[in-house]
């Protein structure tokens, strides 16, 4: 195991494990990314899977937000993709500039898990990029916040591999699932066995904490969830942790990430995660009551309210915050991905917001 230098702030992984907190941690999804210029400005430079595979270049833009927003973010999170999943299977994606995510050959027929994808994938050679860029940018971090690895649910990635990009519909991934479900599973499971090697290996390399997107989930019937997402979702970390022990390893807390799965929150409550990212479209009180206290919950700001004015985003924290709680099982995010023409001023009046508000409502106001 590597050695790295001792943890600062460990805020986000107390309030994950259900211990006290003096105020709610935060990160945000996508801290990384567009409406940040230091980043556009790397983007110029560099394609966006080869600042992925290039570890000095990945480790440069993790840290980009917890510079700019120095003693204000929690966490970081390692800058990659779900995607590298199903370039690690075998197949080919681009980034392009205005239309995301595009698969040059994606999966049209069952024949094509055999014909398209690796038999077994050696993580460790076609994704050891992530784990150097994991082990490198921990280092780099200093023990300034704990460092997130992550990887996309097998029904996400299997909607990707099969519609090619980004769908409005997913019909074609839906047409697997209703008309070929058994081979659905298996390509869920082959997914799945690779995001667990993966999960692994990102903890091995340091990751000190890991989310599960699963952004289409709630695309899915509450039935259908059950069927084609959950069971997955759920071996993931009763794999990983049950791995991790075995390999004399302590297992870091898990986050599952269900957009859209409000139906599903009582069930993912009880599926070993230790902590649920809820969208906005959720009423914290409601996921409280659900969850009864067994899972630290994590959101939900809608990520357009970043497009309010200082005083609309402030007082929208206070309210997210008194209905959450402060100071136990909740860690503040958006409710998904920060979008890309957001003002990174506004930003920062969000974080401090939460730092005020936060030590505010507990009492421990110093001024
Ligand atoms: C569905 C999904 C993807 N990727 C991801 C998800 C799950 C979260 C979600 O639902 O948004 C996850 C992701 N993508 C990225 C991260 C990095 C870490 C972070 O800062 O959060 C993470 C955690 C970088 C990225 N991934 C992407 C960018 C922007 C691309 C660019 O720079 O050109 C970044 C910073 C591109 C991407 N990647 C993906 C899409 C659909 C797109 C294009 C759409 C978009 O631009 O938002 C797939």
């Amino acid at each position: 195991m590597n050695e790295f230098p001792p943890l600062k702030n460990d805020l986000i992984l107390r309030a994950a494990r259900g211990q006290k907190t003096e105020r709610a941690p935060v990160w945000i999804m996508r801290q990384a990314g567009r409406y940040l210029p230091e980043f556009r400005a790397e983007r110029l430079k560099h394609d966006f899977f080869e600042i992925c595979r290039t570890p000095e270049l990945a480790t440069l833009i993790t840290l980009q937000p917890i510079d700019r927003y120095d003693g204000l973010l929690d966490a970081a999170i390692i800058f990659s993709d779900i995607l590298v999943i199903p370039q690690a299977l075998g197949l080919s994606v681009e980034m392009l500039p205005d239309k995301g995510p595009v698969f040059l050959d994606p999966l049209v027929v069952p024949e094509d898990i055999d014909l398209k994808l690796r038999n077994k994938v050696d993580v460790y050679q076609e994704l050891g990029y992530v784990f150097e860029a994991i082990t490198m940018t921990r280092k780099a971090l200093n023990g300034r916040v704990p460092l997130l690895g992550f990887i996309g649910s097998p029904w996400t990635l299997m909607a990707y591999m099969i519609e090619g990009g980004s769908s409005r519909t997913l019909s074609k991934a839906k047409t697997w699932l209703f008309k070929y479900p058994e081979e659905s599973k298996r390509l869920l499971q082959k997914i799945t066995d690779v995001g667990v090697d993966f999960l692994i290996g990102q903890v091995k390399a340091g990751a000190q904490m890991v989310q599960i997107f699963d952004s289409w989930g709630g695309e899915l019937s509450p039935l259908d969830f059950n069927l084609f997402s959950l069971p997955f979702i759920a071996q993931i970390a009763k794999r990983v942790k049950s791995q991790l022990i075995n390999d004399g390893i302590e297992p870091v807390p898990m986050t599952i990430f269900c957009k859209g799965s409000w139906y599903a929150l009582e069930s993912l409550s009880n599926i070993g995660y230790d902590t649920i990212s809820l969208d906005w479209t959720i009423d914290p009180i409601y996921a409280k009551n659900i969850t009864k206290g067994k899972v630290t919950l994590q959101g939900n700001m809608d990520p357009n309210m970043l497009y309010g004015d200082h005083d609309t985003i402030r007082a929208s924290v206070r309210r997210m915050l008194e209905a959450f709680g402060t100071n136990e099982r909740y860690i503040v995010n958006l409710g998904h991905g920060i979008l890309p023409t957001v003002d990174p001023e506004n930003v920062r009046v969000f974080l401090e917001t939460i730092h005020k508000v936060g030590l505010e409502l507990n009492n421990n106001h110093k001024n």
